[in-house]
């Protein structure tokens, strides 16, 4: 972030290309754009973001999340995640298992709480660091409310795809309804030496971030190394994804494959250190996470729309059974964070428990 300009993404190593949309023709209703956006949400679930008019923002952004990474790891610990299932907070490196084997993650990050960031200077969950406080105007709120502004636009274009009624989305995600919908700013340390392709080749390099899929139902990502990557469907390897300068990478959370019978996809994906001669340099990401209030029913939408109910009467009796996971949306998130944690493992079975929709739950 700070310092010399990292080199680019190498040329050598294999990428999965993602469709790139345009945010300003979604807003004017374009139909083919609409059509594209529908193509990359229900076959991959991820896509490229352009336009969105986020940027000034994310930058100031990553300058509150150096300030706070920077502060002594005592202060940060005092700010840290609770034992409440809930995620707001700070969250040290190697807290969370990357894998059944009990692995564990590199990432530090905060997560500042959209409630925490509209009610202020009130306090809707809890505190934060010195550093949030120090920009909750300046920077934090700005951020939240455009990005909410975004996901709330691609909503309205999902809900009318899948034949709901205006606002049924929408309602599931109110602005003032208490939610786990929140910011966060991820630093992963750099290494110290480059990794090659024959590494990457190879699968040699750690995870720092394991194999999910996410919470919520929409994140909107910013990155500037690689080091992310999707398992794309019906294919066996793990695949970077390209940062793309101005473009931001979104996708697709459990909640809306949950409410869209699976007609939305939910994939697969983690984060690896940076791929060639990026891996010397700390990898920084920014996310806006969408969730659904927390006492919204997760559940398909079958007697909403007709295009949810064909799509779950074509599952087979056990599919189906994922799809009624008969939890709202704070216990189905709670169950998912705690059961992530290090300190709450007693085996494979407490990470197996962690897992959402993902179609392949024993992938690393
Ligand atoms: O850092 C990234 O590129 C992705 C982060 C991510 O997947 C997450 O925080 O859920
Ligand atoms: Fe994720």
């Amino acid at each position: 972030m700070h310092g010399i300009a990292p080199p680019p993404f190498p040329d050598d190593v294999p990428t999965h290309p993602l469709l790139v949309v345009d945010y300003e023709l979604i807003q004017a209703g374009n139909a083919q754009e609409i059509d594209k956006l529908w193509k990359a949400a229900t076959e991959l679930g991820f896509w490229y973001l352009k336009n969105h008019g986020v940027d000034q923002e994310v930058e100031e952004m990553f300058e509150m999340g150096a300030e706070t990474m920077d502060l002594p790891m005592s202060e940060k610990l005092e700010y840290e995640q609770g034992d409440d299932g809930q995620s707001f907070g700070y969250k040290a490196a190697g807290t969370n298992a990357t894998d059944e084997h009990g692995s564990r993650d590199t990432v530090e990050f905060l997560n500042v709480s959209k409630d925490d960031t509209l009610a202020y200077p009130e306090v809707a969950h809890r505190t934060y660091p010195s550093t949030v406080g120090a920009r909750m105007d300046s920077t934090i709120k700005p951020f939240v409310t455009k990005s909410i502004e975004v996901n709330n636009t691609i909503l309205s274009v999902f809900e009318k795809k899948l034949g709901l009624a205006a606002g049924t989305l929408l309602k599931c995600h109110a602005l003032e309804e208490a939610s786990g919908s929140e910011a966060r700013c991820i630093k992963n340390p750099p290494k110290r030496e480059a990794i090659t392709a024959a590494e990457i080749a190879q699968e040699k390099e750690k995870v720092a971030l394991g194999a999910h899929t996410d919470f919520g139902s929409l994140s909107f990502l910013h990155n500037r190394l690689g080091g992310l990557q999707v398992l794309p469907p019906g294919s066996e390897g793990w695949q970077y994804v390209r940062p793309l300068p101005g473009h931001a990478v979104c996708n697709v959370g459990d909640a809306l494959t949950l409410f869209s019978g699976g007609i939305l996809r939910s994939n697969l994906h983690r984060v690896v250190p940076p791929p060639g001669a990026q891996a010397a340099y700390a990898r920084w990401s920014l996310v806006y996470f969408t969730r659904p209030g927390n006492d919204v029913r997760l559940h398909a939408l079958v007697d909403e729309s007709e295009a949810v109910k064909k799509a779950v009467d074509g599952m087979s009796a056990e599919e189906r059974k994922r799809f009624e996971p008969n939890a709202t949306a704070s216990e189905w998130f709670s169950r998912r964070i705690k059961n992530q944690k290090m300190k709450n493992r007693t085996g494979p079975e407490t990470w197996r428990a962690s897992r959402g929709m993902e179609h392949k739950p024993d992938v690393i």
